[in-house]
């Protein structure tokens, strides 16, 4: 079936705003064990035709991540304005997205990025620089400013994030992250000038979460799938449709999986640490309309979800999409 391929890489889709964002994206968040070598993942990945890279104040790479722009602009591989480049404002950080902001663009190197991302809809107790980025009761619970759940100090933080794309050229679009139907249904109609582009959320055959993506691609908002894979040890591809499908294709499981989103107009950021295996899934397999639903499917009868932190329970997962999946 090798005739039924493509390059992911080369796949942009239509934001509202009329600009584009690639579909394939590369994660950043380090690894635990050597959070340097995100530099490099960075490199292998753009010089293998990656042109969107996505990452967060959260995450503590993007100084990194600016060491390989640096490399990858003086070698003349790519210029500033081949790539899309995406970073978020942590809760903790609600009151002051400036400051994130200008925070990641003096790390990454960059006097702008494309996308800039509200992490998380809730408001955690940080201080002036966003300190802790998890801040806890004694009984482990994370203090909020404000009600996780009903509360609306966060929408002030996207307010702030329009005056910023209003007033000068440090971003370029704005979105949000992890935002589910309830939090929209608050949200949306607050929103002054800048609808939100895109809603980055955890997607992969075994979290369809159908209804949000329905409910945002009604309303023009861009999905882009996180923890395709569901995250460290990839259990997503464990799916055996999926293996069945790489071996049809003759493709690796990572490419069915980023396919599943690509083919359906979403965008898809996946991570790896091994420079070898991020230069060979690029590939994009021409799955049938039959083989993507047979993938959704999958999710419909067993729904699961990784990206189990704290955070999604106090946006409601436990109560607003009805089950939290999570083991919270
Ligand atoms: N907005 C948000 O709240 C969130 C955003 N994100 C974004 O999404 C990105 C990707 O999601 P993330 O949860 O990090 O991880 P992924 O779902 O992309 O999974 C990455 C993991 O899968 C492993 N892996 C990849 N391919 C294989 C394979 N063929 N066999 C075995 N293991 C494999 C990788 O290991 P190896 O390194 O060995 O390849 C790595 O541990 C993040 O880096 C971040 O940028 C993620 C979570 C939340
Ligand atoms: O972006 C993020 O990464 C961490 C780990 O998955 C998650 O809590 C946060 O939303």
């Amino acid at each position: 079936m090798t005739e039924q391929l493509d390059v992911a890489t080369s796949v942009k889709l239509q934001l509202s705003n009329g600009r584009t964002i690639p579909a394939l994206g590369l994660g950043t968040i380090p690894p635990d064990d050597n959070p340097g070598s995100v530099k490099d993942q960075v490199i292998a990945a753009v010089k293998e035709g990656y042109r969107h890279i996505d990452t967060a104040w959260y995450y503590g790479s993007e100084k990194y991540i600016g060491e390989a722009l640096k490399e990858l602009f003086d070698e003349g591989v790519v210029k500033r304005e081949d790539l899309f480049i995406t970073t978020k404002v942590w809760p903790s950080f609600w009151h002051s997205p400036e400051k994130s902001l200008d925070i990641s663009l003096k790390d990454l190197g960059i006097d702008y990025v494309d996308l800039f991302l509200q992490h998380w809809p809730i408001a955690l107790h940080g201080n002036d620089n966003g300190q802790p980025t998890t801040p806890k009761n004694a009984d482990g619970s994370l203090v909020y400013d404000d009600d996780p759940v009903n509360g609306t100090k966060y929408i002030e933080t996207y307010h702030k994030m329009e005056d910023i794309l209003d007033n000068n050229l440090k971003v370029k679009s704005i979105g949000v992250s992890n935002f589910s139907i309830h939090k929209l249904e608050q949200f949306l109609p607050e929103v002054r000038s800048y609808k939100p582009v895109v809603n980055q959320i955890e997607l992969h055959p075994q979290l369809p979460q159908q209804d949000l993506v329905d409910y945002c691609e009604s309303r023009g908002i861009v999905i882009v799938a996180y923890s395709p894979l569901g995250g460290n040890g990839a259990p997503v591809l464990e799916i055996p449709l999926i293996n069945e499908l790489a071996k049809k294709y003759m493709v690796t499981p990572n490419e069915i999986a980023e396919a599943y989103h690509i083919l359906n107009n979403r965008g898809v950021i996946s991570r790896s640490a091994n420079l070898s295996r991020i230069k060979t899934i690029t590939r994009l397999p021409r799955l049938t309309e039959e083989e993507l639903k047979q993938l959704y499917q999958v999710g419909v009868e067993d729904p699961k979800r990784y990206n189990c932190s704290s955070y999604g329970y106090g946006i409601g997962f436990r109560w607003w999409d009805g089950h939290s999946l999570c083991n919270l």
